[in-house]
């Protein structure tokens, strides 16, 4: 790795200081005060932010070191790796800001998961208030595409994977430019996930892209756990730093019966353990012991009443039922501390749940207790996540999807088995558990227990001992992934040869890799033609013309709408057919058209017969109207299976009806027993069906097919519903709804107290505001109120540079006609 010197390029002022403590390349902490006249080339303002946001008023010595390397300053792609709670946000939050207001371009932030967007928004907007520059949130269907043009100031595009990728083609249509602006710099978190299946394909092509066809975007990726970092580094081609440093010391523990041995590695990387503790089964009383013989509750309670606890369990029921265990053995006193905010938790949780509670959580948390999983809707996972943080709640029993989908630091991690479901844990997903124990600035340590069984123990071993997983390329095995890269690298006028297609397959790490184990390899070429051979066979490229690839308009609207071209030219097929007699009397028949091709829920059989033989008259007309007859339902009930119909379209008739229920105002707790099916489930499904919906938006808006001119503005009525993930909610609430940190519950009350809308909540105090809305902490509140502000602001600029635009052209052709009359 290079070495640099990290005092370069500082203030005179803060030399001495930073001499006294150069880096020496070790993990201790150290800080630095940041106290020169600007603060890594932004506004002194600026450390002031992060002081009162995010109570940071020192750097580390590594993010320093980071910060000042020559690789940055000269504005090289860079990818760093440390430890979970390292700090890494920190670094690229101030590389963003600097992109954002001192060079002035638009920066795309891309984080894997839903959950970690909204967060970064909220957190993100008092910045944007504050600097003058935009934050838009690309998720699900939520994010104008191709987004609105804001010429006055940046734009910072926070998005997932899925919205990044679209974002990234709409910029290379566009010379680079995105939202009226060049794009300066994209960040990526988690860069780890190059490695997964699917998502990683789809990060991969579209970094590929950025690399091989824009070479004035700096990439910055940054991730805890890649084994192979210097080949990702050059398949970046960035700068690769890596340090070990942690802020907070972690004990790694391990429990083997009653007793609790502390791990530690040697310099030769064999595990060595030391018996730390016996659990004191002796508070417990038989019962306890009967509910609880692998002592638990024992290690929640050893942490009470200071310190808080995360249990990973391995599964979404057994989240469930430990919770249980734990909240009936970790003592009552618990539950006398802080009753008075334990009930305004249950009070928002209460109207947040459509006036019901889980009856397990309207138990548990009053002992400080909940379960967290995929079982409860998103608005209920984020009271839970809140109440955490602000510690009303001291322990959270949840599966390993919480460790890298959401950032709660607690004093103690217990993992209560090695499975992830049924599978073994990965090294890298221990490593992110653990890596929640400790919370800077609070606790001055975290350790971690994992609970061990006679069977697992070496297995435990080699998982403790084993070195970090290295990142594979998913793209050889993804064939869809690499039609789009192809698609879209035509549709944006990146490539249209399949020379240059192959140019670009070669910079993919797929190839990379593969050229490693084979230097006179072809697979690069052979790829492109198999898929461009395949691709001419489904009509994609317009074959009339020769020697050069284009796409035809569907192929051209698929890459715009972010569908695979086979999922576009199936809905094409299905709008066609379903323009000619659109059931418009009511919603049901486009809720049918928004629902996924490949959407994953089911329902269990006897539900399905008791649904389908039960159909109302609308319900029936869309049935009849897909040739979903009688004959299907004896055939499913005679095959389990349909047969003169497609699967799909019964699946996503089924799936309609859920829809069409909430749309017509069903409690979720009604549509959750009357499907079988757990609420968060249907939420998720809900986003998915936006995402589509919002697809078919842009598909058909792109395609500009007079004989779907109609579903523009058919799908504009229902993605704003989908999008909020309330469909039968008062339109009078969308607005507010919008605001990252308000779902139904917070609109509800800040509706009633007559904050109802973005202009009230924007002209907010943020003590009245908690006031008002159960549970709100003052840091949401003032979140919430510069979020207000921000979209109010970003929306009066909008539409004064839309006059601008229109009072200029309205000049020049009056000044035409002027010039004309002169003429005459
Ligand atoms: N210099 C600092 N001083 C004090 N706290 C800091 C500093 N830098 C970051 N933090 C805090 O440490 C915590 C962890 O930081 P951060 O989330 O950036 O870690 P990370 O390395 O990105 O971890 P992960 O791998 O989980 O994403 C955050 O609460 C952050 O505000």
């Amino acid at each position: 790795m290079k070495t640099t010197s990290f005092t370069a390029d500082i203030h005179p002022s803060q030399k001495r200081q930073l001499e006294e403590t150069t880096f020496n390349g070790n993990s201790q902490k150290r800080f630095h005060e940041m106290d020169a006249q600007d603060f890594f080339g932004l506004p002194h303002k600026v450390k002031h932010m992060f002081k009162k946001h995010k109570q940071i008023s020192r750097l580390y010595d590594w993010q320093i070191e980071c910060l000042n390397l020559e690789a940055v300053k000269n504005k090289e792609n860079l990818v760093y790796a440390l430890p979970t709670s390292g700090g890494k946000t920190l670094v690229a939050e101030i590389l963003m800001l600097r992109e954002l207001i001192v060079h002035e371009r638009n920066v795309i932030f891309i984080l894997p998961y839903v959950a970690l967007v909204q967060e970064k928004v909220q957190s993100l907007c008092p910045f944007g208030l504050n600097l003058e520059f935009n934050v838009e949130e690309y998720v699900g269907g939520k994010g104008k595409h191709p987004p609105i043009q804001r010429k006055r100031k940046s734009s910072l595009y926070v998005c997932t994977l899925e919205r990044g990728a679209g974002l990234v083609d709409c910029m290379l249509a566009n010379d680079g430019q995105l939202g009226g602006r060049s794009i300066g710099m994209i960040v990526v978190d988690e860069l780890h996930l190059l490695g997964e299946q699917k998502r990683g394909a789809l990060l991969e092509s579209t970094l590929t892209k950025v690399l091989h066809f824009n070479h004035n975007i700096q990439i910055i990726g940054m991730s805890a756990t890649i084994g192979n970092m210097q080949e990702i580094g050059n398949f970046l081609n960035a700068y690769v730093y890596t340090r070990d440093f942690r802020p907070v010391q972690l004990i790694e523990t391990i429990k083997i019966d009653d007793a609790i041995f502390v791990i530690n590695k040697d310099i030769d990387g064999s595990l060595n353990s030391k018996l730390n503790r016996k659990l004191n089964f002796s508070v417990y009383s038989t019962d306890m012991k009967k509910l609880d013989p692998s002592g638990i509750g024992l290690l929640v309670r050893e942490i009470l009443p200071s310190g808080s606890c995360l249990i990973f369990c391995p599964t979404k029921s057994s989240c469930q039922s430990i919770a249980k265990i734990v909240y009936k053995t970790i003592g009552k006193e618990v539950a006398h501390v802080d009753l008075k905010k334990k009930e305004e938790l249950y009070k928002a949780l209460k109207v947040e749940g459509d006036g019901k509670v889980c009856p397990l959580l309207s138990r548990s948390i009053f002992f400080g207790v909940a379960y967290h999983n995929s079982g409860l809707t998103n608005a209920e996972r984020k009271l839970l996540e809140e109440s955490f943080l602000s510690g009303i709640l001291k322990c959270i029993c949840c599966t390993s999807t919480l460790a890298a989908g959401v950032n709660l630091p607690a004093q103690r991690v217990i993992i209560t088995s090695p499975y992830v479901g049924r599978d073994f844990m990965k090294r890298s997903t221990y490593r992110q558990m653990v890596g929640r124990a400790g919370r800077a600035g609070l606790t001055e340590n975290g350790d971690s227990v994992i609970l061990c069984q006679e069977n697992d123990k070496t297995k435990i071993k080699e998982l403790l001992e084993r070195g970090i997983e290295h990142v594979d390329s998913c793209l050889g095995t993804e064939e869809n992934v690499v039609y789009s890269m192809i698609l879209s690298s035509v549709s944006t006028g990146c490539a249209s040869s399949q020379q240059q297609l192959v140019d670009l397959m070669k910079r993919t790490l797929f190839i990379q890799q593969t050229e490693k184990l084979n230097s006179e390899c072809t697979v690069a070429s052979d790829l492109v033609e198999s898929c461009v051979d395949k691709l001419r066979s489904i009509n994609a490229f317009d074959n009339t013309i020769e020697n050069k690839l284009k796409l035809t308009p569907i192929a051209n609207a698929a890459v715009a709408a972010n569908l695979d071209i086979l999922e576009a030219q199936k809905l094409y097929t299905e709008l066609m057919e379903a323009s000619s007699a659109l059931i418009l009397t009511n919603k049901l028949h486009l809720l049918y058209l928004a629902v996924p091709y490949k959407e994953c829920m089911t329902l269990e059989r006897q539900n399905v017969l008791e649904i389908m033989t039960n159909l109302q008259g609308d319900q029936q007309a869309l049935a009849n109207r897909l040739g979903l007859t009688e004959l299907c339902i004896s055939q499913f009930i005679s095959y389990g299976r349909i047969k003169n119909v497609s699967e799909i379209i019964w699946n996503k008739f089924l799936m309609s009806l859920i829809l069409n229920d909430l749309w017509n105002k069903e409690s979720i707790w009604t549509v959750s027993q009357t499907y079988n099916l757990p609420r968060g489930t249907i939420h998720s499904f809900l986003s998915r069906t936006a995402s589509h919906a919002s697809s078919i938006l842009r598909f058909t808006e792109s395609l500009n097919d007079k004989k779907l001119d109609h579903f523009p503005m058919l799908f504009q009525n229902i993605v704003p519903k989908l999008n909020i993930g309330i469909l039968g909610c008062s339109s009078d609430l969308e607005s507010l709804m919008g605001l990252p940190s308000v779902r139904f519950g917070r609109a509800t009350q800040l509706f009633k107290a007559g904050y109802k809308t973005l202009n009230d909540v924007a002209k907010a105090n943020k003590k009245e505001l908690c006031n008002v809305v159960n549970n709100l902490p003052l840091k949401v509140a003032r979140e919430m109120i510069a979020s207000a502000k921000l979209m109010l602001l970003s929306e009066a600029e909008t539409l004064e540079e839309l006059a601008e635009s229109l009072r200029a052209d309205l000049n020049q052709s009056m000044s035409k006609s002027k010039e004309n009359i002169l003429w005459f």
